[in-house]
């Protein structure tokens, strides 16, 4: 269903309660499926965490989690240490086409049997569960840090927990320590050092009852920087619920929307953000997004709305998400009007000023090429492809968008 924004100006000030991390929801259901114990708050109601808590409940052999990416990878783990469980862990035909070599390497590595049932190193995959007995692998950490969540999350379910190296340039760093940072809460051992990760393993008996509270998703807080970012001065946008000291990378954003005018402050279980200041338009803007890719789309389409250059590295996981979104990105910001170079791991923006009007923007089944394109109804009117997209992560977005006074027909 295509959505038609009209140029839309928000309220002044507005109030949006956003959706539990998707990242630590994901994270937590499995650790809830090894410690039944464990009880959550705040769950994402986003469809990849919805897909996540059913396949984790299912009794079927077949398993489909459409365009989940944490799930597929965290659940072939999963199944693979269920001793006595025969699966197939399907997806999307996109997800078909998304790596998973190195996570059933490493898997297989340490003893478990998964194999592939129509083309190698992609799902769909064959999951025969096993009792995996062995603790030590090496695993290439430059192509999604998934695979490395992956193992960690299982490790001290196995018999010696695990010796994780790591080969190469670690990408998304603050996923990896955000599943550390969760294993410890409900008290896993872990280190870090260097690359090496250690797990020490832990019974089922010996994790108690606690309820532990998933933050709000800090991804899904980027399109609201950005709105604030297009907006008029005064403007003010909070969100709820986010603390200062966030597991989520994407937390970031604090830091990364002062280059666009935006002051971010928390208080109690909030945050708010400001637009307190114009940026000028030699205002250049760089980051290294290898730590924070899922605001890549986010802040390139803020750049392009405010007319600024833009130079943005680190995005090499780009390319095997729920599309290229490199290619993407560049494709749809030049219907815009807009030029964009990409190489393999970086895009950049030339200052341009002028935007095409009414233009309809593709979505490529992507949550975040929707999501990101909407503030641009700030600017021009401007069209989004297959607007329900959404729901991967943030199935309310529209809503929310309405309540701040954006005005869109179907
Ligand atoms: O572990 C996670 O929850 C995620 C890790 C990141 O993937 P990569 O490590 O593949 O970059 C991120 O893009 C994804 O949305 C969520
Ligand atoms: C990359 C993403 O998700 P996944 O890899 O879990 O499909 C995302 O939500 O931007």
């Amino acid at each position: 269903m295509n959505l038609h924004l009209n140029k839309s100006t928000i309220h002044k000030a507005s109030t949006i309660q956003i959706t539990g991390s998707k990242s630590e929801s994901n994270r937590l259901l499995l650790l809830q499926a090894l410690y039944p114990e464990i009880k959550i708050t705040n769950v994402s109601n986003s469809d990849d965490s919805v897909l996540m808590s059913k396949a984790l409940a299912s009794r079927d052999n077949i398993i489909d989690i459409h365009h989940a990416g944490t799930a597929m990878r965290f659940l072939t783990a999963y199944f693979s240490t269920q001793d006595g469980r025969d699966i197939e862990l399907t997806g999307s035909k996109r997800m078909k086409e998304r790596p998973i070599a190195i996570l059933v390497d490493a898997l297989n590595q340490l003893g478990a049997d998964i194999s592939y049932k129509e083309n190698q190193g992609f799902p769909p995959l064959l999951i025969k569960g096993k009792k995996l007995t062995k603790n030590k692998v090496t695993l290439k950490a430059n192509v999604s840090s998934q695979y490395i969540s992956a193992l960690l999350l299982i490790a001290p379910k196995l018999e010696n927990g695990i010796e994780l190296t790591l080969d190469g340039e670690i990408t998304s760093v603050p996923y990896i320590k955000m599943t550390l940072s969760l294993l410890e809460e409900i008290g896993v051992k872990t280190k870090f050092e260097g690359n090496l990760i250690t797990i020490a393993p832990k019974k089922q008996s010996e994790v108690n009852a606690q309820q532990l509270t998933v933050e709000s998703d800090w991804s899904s807080a980027s399109y609201f920087y950005s709105i604030a970012a297009m907006s008029a001065i005064g403007t003010s946008i909070t969100l709820s619920s986010y603390k200062q000291n966030s597991l989520q990378g994407d937390s970031a954003l604090a830091t990364i929307y002062k280059s666009f005018g935006v002051t971010t402050t928390f208080k109690d279980n909030s945050v708010t953000l400001q637009k307190v200041e114009e940026v000028t338009l030699d205002t250049q803007i760089n980051f290294d997004l290898k730590n924070a890719p899922d605001i890549a789309q986010t802040i390139s389409v803020t750049a392009f709305g405010l007319g600024l250059e833009c130079h943005l590295t680190g995005l090499h996981t780009l390319k095997i998400k729920e599309t290229d979104r490199l290619v993407a990105l560049k494709t749809e910001i030049e219907k815009l009007g807009g030029q964009v170079a990409i190489t393999d791991n970086s895009l950049t923006l030339k200052k341009v000023t002028n935007r095409q009007q009414n233009i309809t923007i593709a979505t490529y089944n992507d949550h975040r090429m929707a999501m990101a394109f909407a503030p641009l109804a700030l600017k021009v009117p401007i069209i989004i492809e297959d607007s329900k997209v959404v729901s991967k992560s943030y199935p309310t977005f529209w809503d929310d968008l309405a309540a701040l006074g954006f005005i869109f027909s179907v």
